[in-house]
């Protein structure tokens, strides 16, 4: 069997006992159909001998009591094998999402945000159809096809054997037209992953859009995709469909052949009329399972398309590994150091031979122009990638030697991106140590001089902030991302642009806050404001992945320095951030 399929399967193994349940019902329900077929001998024959007046009594509420006890199993067989269905792809989902979760950030710079968003929706949904179809058709289908087999064997096996001839000719074209079924469906899930990476652009980026007045541009984008998806799923459809009347021009052959053989049997005297209407009633009902197991199986291989992409998400591989005896270690004091680090998000070099170091409590900030390397060192430094070469050290551990959550402990970060989430503000907050209770949040909010303006907002802390915070300012927005690292508490922060976004007014709030912030702890502090990081123990000016100086503002203001031109820049004409 296709690997795809044994591991989509093994999801069904915690679920076993709802799987029996089902089996058991469907086995009734299947079995069910070749007693029908059966009875259909013994019963035509009393009626046709016409001496049995009570077979017409008796005959109807057979039938009406047989179908209430085949609904009965039909239903609990349903309703389980779909519970365990959809509780095995809820596991599948669970997986891949803390998978994708835990991915590094080489994988994320590869991958498009819609794209992994379409796999954890529609290429699921796929493997939904295909989940509810492998364990629910498939196992009632064998079975009445099991049982309507044994009643046509059992009636006439050489006319059961001609009727089988066929059935082997129509595997073939199944094969190929299910090949063809799960290339086309995996094709089109592609394209739908672009699809989602289009609404997940332009609905994230719908300032910008209608700001530029995009709005016809990315229409066209999503309407070009769009039809590209239809142009896929086109030739899905075609190939759907023209699996059962190519399967059912086949099987007619089959059914000719009996009529014509069974016939001449009935009339020669070898079978009688009432063997031959059993015999064509199971054959009859036998093509039903038949058909049905084809369609199964063309709706399993749809969703084998969309399991091997969900599958192969799920087995990227991470290039930021955590070593077996990686060590575990508690809060560390700060000390860092950089020896002679290299690094390149591909071949190109970013990072070029960096030293540095910072003692605990110290401020480094990291200047210098546009693209000189400066978030790079810092995701260096939080072990986002590992370095090519050289190595950073944390309390003099390698960071590659020490566990993955340990680490994560030592940092907090505030970032230009005031990433929030869709939550009330307090919970926002908690994301820095989530099992804070209140009096914490209120204290980390109130350190960032975010108490007062929460407490004016309608519901205080517990208003919801919208999508991304979009019902707060740029600066109340920062004021909640440096409360939330306050509330963690880790003894390294780095501060990206923290302040970059707000206004003269803000800034001063925010800079107050960032200075509670950095206390006791060692700071990193990228930043294009000079006037932001003149106090800092350390500047280390950046250019082109390397160090071009690095000293206090004292020793760096006064030389002919990348530093003091970028300084005179700033300050003659009043113009911050034009670096
Ligand atoms: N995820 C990435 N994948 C590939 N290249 C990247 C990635 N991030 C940054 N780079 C490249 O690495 C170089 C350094 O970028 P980085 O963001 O570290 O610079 P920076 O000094 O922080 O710039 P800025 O001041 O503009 O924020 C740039 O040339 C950039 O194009």
């Amino acid at each position: 069997m296709n690997p795809v399929l044994i591991r989509t399967l093994a999801y069904l193994k915690p679920y076993w006992g709802l799987l029996v349940i089902s089996a058991l019902c469907s086995m009734v329900v299947g079995a069910m159909d070749g007693a029908f077929a059966y009875l259909v001998e013994p019963v035509l024959k009393k009626i046709f001998a016409g001496k049995d007046t009570g077979i017409f009594l008796l005959v109807p509420v057979g039938i009406i009591a047989l179908f209430v006890l085949r609904g009965i199993c039909r239903f609990t067989y349903d309703t389980t094998i779909k519970l365990a269905g959809q509780k095995a792809i809820q596991d599948i989902r669970n997986d891949l999402y803390s998978n994708t979760i835990r991915k590094d950030m080489a994988f994320y710079n590869k991958q498009a945000t819609g794209e992994l968003m379409s796999r954890m929706t529609n290429d699921i949904g796929m493997m939904q159809d295909g989940m509810a179809n492998v364990v629910c058709g498939l196992f009632r289908d064998m079975i009445s096809f099991i049982s309507l087999l044994s009643v046509i064997f059992y009636r006439n096996w050489q006319l059961a054997i001609l009727c089988f001839v066929v059935l082997p000719i129509t595997i073939y074209p199944a094969q190929l037209i299910g090949k063809k079924i799960k290339n086309s469906a995996r094709r089109s899930l592609d394209v739908m992953g672009g699809i989602g990476t289009i609404l997940q652009e332009t609905f994230s980026g719908i300032k910008v859009i209608k700001a530029f007045g995009l709005e016809g541009t990315v229409i066209d984008r999503f309407r070009s995709e769009n039809l590209a998806f239809l142009g896929q799923y086109k030739k899905f459809i075609k190939y759907e469909s023209l699996a059962m009347p190519v399967s059912e021009m086949i099987i007619s052959l089959g059914i000719a052949a009996v009529v014509w053989l069974g016939g001449s049997q009935v009339m020669s005297g070898r079978m009688t009329a009432s063997e031959l209407f059993s015999f064509i009633a199971a054959m009859i009902m036998l093509f039903n399972p038949v058909k049905k197991l084809q369609g199964s199986y063309n709706t399993i291989q749809r969703s084998a398309g969309a399991a091997e992409r969900v599958f192969q998400q799920m087995d990227a591989q991470r290039t930021v590994t955590e070593q077996p005896d990686a060590l575990e270690i508690g809060r560390v004091t700060g000390r860092v150091e950089m020896r002679a680090i290299s690094f390149g998000y591909g071949d190109e070099t970013i990072i070029d031979q960096i030293s540095l170091k910072a003692e605990p409590g110290q401020m480094v900030a990291l200047v210098g122009p546009s693209g000189g390397g400066k978030s790079t060192l810092a995701a260096l430094l939080m072990r986002l990638y590992d370095v090519n070469q050289g190595s950073i050290l944390l309390d003099g551990h390698d960071l590659r030697h020490l566990r993955m959550d340990a680490l994560n402990r030592q940092f907090a970060l505030v970032d230009q991106e005031t990433t929030l989430f869709n939550d009330t503000i307090a919970n926002n907050i908690r994301y820095g140590k989530p099992d804070a209770d209140d009096a914490e949040v209120e204290a980390a909010a109130q350190a960032a001089f975010a108490h007062d303006f929460i407490l004016e907002l309608p519901e205080g802390y517990a208003t919801n902030i919208g999508d991304r915070g979009i019902r707060l300012s740029g600066g109340q927005r920062q004021r909640i991302c440096i409360a939330r690292a306050l509330l963690k508490n880790a003894p390294i922060l780095i501060l990206d642009e923290a302040t970059s976004a707000l206004d003269t007014e803000s800034e001063k709030m925010v800079q107050q806050a960032l200075d509670n912030l950095m206390l006791n702890r060692t700071t990193f502090v990228i930043a294009h404001r000079l006037s932001t990081v003149m106090h800092a123990d350390t500047i280390v000016v950046l250019e082109k992945g390397r160090i071009v100086e690095a000293g206090s503002h004292a020793d760096l203001i006064d030389g002919s320095g990348l530093y003091s031109r970028l300084h005179g820049l700033q300050f003659s004409d009043q113009e911050p951030g034009a670096v």
